[in-house]
């Protein structure tokens, strides 16, 4: 089959590549040329791992493109998938100027027959607008199907979740566009719940908030926790051993970030506003997430009291491990309190970067190593596997007090304090 994919950004890309490894002809535009530059040349602009390697392969299969004609790309084919950006508006709201955009620039080229996938996470009832927006710009009296598709995939894991999905979700009122979905995505080895276009917009933003309502929930906990001088672990772990509550999604820490849960809990908020519903249980967990980051602080500042002067080493930038990425990284909030303390901060991540507003005044060491050498404490913000691997015993007489505050409670505290750390994770840890 042939597929046109508009945005070539984590999503785009990723089904992109997913759909030339199942066998399909695969188109790629974005209004951003560098991006398209950079993918024609087998560059991905973001860190996920197994990604280039696909990339690589499919260019050189022949099997997907990336295309600087736009008009031709629209014209020639009739599958179309919308995977560009719906950041979040200052009130919450999810912005949907770029849906609108690529919308009306399929209908001023509607030459045939379409189906239009909106595989970008928006509101309920979005499908319907875009219709309209389609209706209202299109210049010949073509007709066209949009549809819901909404993604699942986590950023560094993308390829894993593109492949091996717990659910493929469809929101589509013609059967015949239902059939040709099936068949593209007939590889895949998982459910296909097929529903309206309006409950597959839902299911996408109510899935995200359940998610952050458990770590919230957990995190919450963990504060009880510290109080009663219970491990949170421990408390996880046994309440997730109830198949109906399950393991994932309760480990305590700064809280989640990334460029999802943030913007769609809100999102959603503002849609139940907008219906004079009250969705206070996930105001109450966007609340409790935004306290999340200055949780752990507090902690630093009970123990060292003044932060003046005081060298911290800061591991970990992303909003979690096996991304580059650091949009809302509660490490970063996190930094700005300790700067806005007079402390010295040094940083390492293994592969993202310090924003702009932070390279003047805050140091990014190569090695974990190097940032930690001299410092009077050590806070773990983000939970790479290799910050275990540390050699934690030797390193600590580099330090100038061996202290560490844990913000993803990665590391054994028996054994920390075995070696002589001042250990504090979050929840009695
Ligand atoms: N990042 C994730 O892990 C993830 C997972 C599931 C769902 N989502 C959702 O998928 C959507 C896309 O997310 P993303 O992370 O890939 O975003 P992104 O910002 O990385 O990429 C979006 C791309 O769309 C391009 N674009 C914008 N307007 C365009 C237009 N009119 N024509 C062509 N290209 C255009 C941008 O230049 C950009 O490259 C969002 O709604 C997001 O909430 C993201
Ligand atoms: O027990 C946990 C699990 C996660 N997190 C944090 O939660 C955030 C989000 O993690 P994760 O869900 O793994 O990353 P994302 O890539 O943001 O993926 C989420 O957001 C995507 C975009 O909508 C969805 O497609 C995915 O299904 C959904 O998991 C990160 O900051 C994690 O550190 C915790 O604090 N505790």
């Amino acid at each position: 089959m042939n597929v046109l994919i508009i945005g070539a950004g984590y999503v785009g890309t990723t089904t992109g590549l997913l759909f030339a490894e199942l066998g399909h002809s695969v188109t790629v535009i974005d209004v951003d040329q560098k991006k398209i530059n950079d993918l024609q040349k087998g560059k991905l602009f973001f860190y996920e791992p197994g990604l280039d390697t696909l990339l690589t392969k499919h260019l050189a299969s022949g099997k997907i493109t990336f295309e600087n004609d736009h008009q031709r790309a629209i014209k020639d084919n009739n599958l179309i998938f919308i995977c560009v950006g719906t950041p979040q508006n200052q009130d919450g709201s999810a912005n949907l100027h770029f849906l609108r955009e690529a919308s009306e620039f399929i209908a001023s080229n509607l030459n045939e027959y379409k189906i239009i996938v909106i595989k970008s996470t928006v509101p309920a009832g979005t499908s319907k607008q875009v219709k309209l927006w389609i209706e209202n710009t299109k210049k010949d009296p073509v007709s066209f199907d949009v549809l819901s598709n909404p993604e699942f995939l986590r950023e560094g894991n993308a390829l894993h979740d593109a492949l091996y999905p717990d659910r493929i979700i469809l929101g589509s009122e013609n059967d015949k566009a239902t059939a040709l979905l099936q068949e593209l995505y007939k590889g895949i080895k998982s459910p296909f719940f097929v529903t309206t276009p309006s409950a597959a917009e839902l299911i996408k933003y109510t899935a995200n908030s359940f998610l952050a309502t458990k770590i919230s929930f957990i995190n919450e906990i963990a504060i009880l926790c510290d109080k009663l001088h219970i491990n949170v672990q421990d408390v996880a772990k046994g309440v997730g051993l109830d198949l109906r509550i399950g393991q994932l999604f309760l480990e305590a820490g700064i809280g989640y970030g990334g460029s999802c849960f943030p913007k769609d809990v809100l999102a959603l908020i503002d849609t139940a506003k907008k219906n004079n519903i009250d969705l206070s249980i996930l105001e109450k967990v966007h609340a409790i997430n935004e306290n999340q980051p200055g949780y752990l602080f507090k902690k630093v500042k009970t123990r060292l009291i003044s932060l003046a002067a005081k060298k911290i080493a800061v591991l970990g930038l992303s909003f979690k491990a096996q991304t580059d990425d650091i949009r809302q990284s509660p490490s970063l909030k996190i930094i700005q309190n300790l700067i806005n303390e007079g402390a010295i901060v040094e940083v390492h991540d293994p592969v993202a970067k310090l924003p702009g507003n932070l390279v003047d005044t805050v140091c990014q060491k190569d090695s974990a190593e190097e940032a930690i050498t001299n410092a009077d404490a050590i806070l773990i913000c983000t939970d790479w596997p290799q910050y275990k691997n540390i050699n934690w015993a030797g390193i600590k007489n580099k330090m100038n007090s061996p202290i560490i505050f844990d913000g993803r409670n990665m590391l054994n505290t028996a054994e920390m304090r075995s070696i002589g750390y001042i250990y504090e994770g979050i929840g009695y840890n």
